[in-house]
């Protein structure tokens, strides 16, 4: 059985244990202990408890199971290389990983770092945590797959034939540095606002609102020109970059974005992993961000205070 290493037992490593458990030697590591009982909700069906082997970093460092074939880091972005730093002494450095973060922070820094293969993962797949022993999974989505250098085709073609024999919908691509920075402005656009505001992601289409997102987007589009990242959806400009923040935030009206449930719980956000390559961007290429800076000071300020 194939072995795969989960770092970081949140809503989404959960999501990928559970989901792999059936046809993969699965490890999900974390900082503290959690129950081995773990119950998942799935879309559509009644919970489901499994016994995961859950365990901490402490116990894999004293007593590391046989090496993985694959670890999955499963933090928040600015975790992720001291997730890694915490196994790298019981792993081969020609290890496989895959990174599942939002944003483009862990991504092009843990390509540079690892000398083994690095996929990264962009997906749509829904989940939260319902405390220590539970994660529900809100909703199906599809998942991207595929290395910054395109130079690991054949692995990411493994990892996503896995990942749908475990009823996750992935696809492997070849290039998902554009897929993570249209992603990154669909973030942009949206979580900020939502999280300074205190309200769901509908919400953003009220007149008190709205205005800022098309000032947001407006310079995103300008930075993803300068960026070389394609417009959306076969597109071009800042019209294509506006129907798909708008379209997302159609389709996901009701959804509390991840970003707001960080600041309600008084948990860092992700901004340095979301606007902060924007920002960085912005100012290589000598494009506006003003707006941009703006939310991220904002955002800044609020955490000060967590
Ligand atoms: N949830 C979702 O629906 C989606 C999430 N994503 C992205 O996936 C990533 C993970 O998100 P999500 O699962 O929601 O986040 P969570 O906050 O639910 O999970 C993060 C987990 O990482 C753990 N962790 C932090 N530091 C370490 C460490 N050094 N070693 C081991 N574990 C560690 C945390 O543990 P502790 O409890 O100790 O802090 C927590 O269990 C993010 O980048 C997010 O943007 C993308 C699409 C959808
Ligand atoms: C697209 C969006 C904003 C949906 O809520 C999201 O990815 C998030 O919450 O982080």
């Amino acid at each position: 059985m194939t072995s795969h290493w989960i770092l970081g037992p949140g809503a989404i490593g959960r999501l990928l244990a559970h989901s792999l458990s059936s046809l993969a030697g699965v490890t999900l590591i974390g900082r503290r202990t959690l129950p081995e009982q773990q119950t998942i909700t799935p879309p559509e069906g009644e919970p489901r408890i499994k016994h995961l082997n859950v365990i901490t970093t402490s116990q894999l460092l004293a007593n590391a199971p046989a090496p993985p074939a694959f670890v999955h880091i499963t933090t928040k972005a600015m975790a992720a290389e001291a997730a890694l730093e915490s196994v790298a002494d019981v792993i081969s450095s020609t290890t496989p990983l895959v990174l599942w973060q939002n944003g483009f922070l862990a991504q092009p820094r843990l390509t540079e770092l690892w000398p083994g293969p690095v996929l990264c993962a962009t997906t749509t797949e829904g989940a939260y945590l319902t405390g220590d022993d539970g994660v529900v999974h809100a909703g199906r989505g599809h998942t991207f797959a595929g290395d910054l250098n395109n130079r690991h085709g054949e692995l990411a073609q493994v990892v996503v034939a896995t990942l749908t024999q475990a009823g996750l919908a992935a696809t492997a691509v070849d290039d998902i540095r554009s897929r993570l920075w249209q992603k990154l402005a669909v973030n942009a656009a949206i979580n900020p606002l939502v999280a300074l505001h205190g309200v769901r992601n509908g919400e953003l289409h009220d007149a008190a609102y709205a205005g800022r997102v098309e000032a947001v987007v407006e310079e995103v589009a300008a930075i993803m020109l300068a960026e070389g990242i394609q417009a959306p959806n076969g597109g071009s400009g800042l019209d294509a970059w506006l129907a798909l923040v708008w379209d997302v935030i159609e389709k996901t009206a009701n959804n509390k974005a991840s970003m707001l449930q960080d600041v309600e719980t008084k948990r860092l956000t992700e901004r340095g992993a979301i606007l902060g390559p924007l920002i960085e961007s912005a100012e290589r290429h000598g494009v506006g961000c003003e707006v941009l800076r703006g939310l991220d000071g904002e955002l800044a300020e609020l955490e000060a205070g967590f």
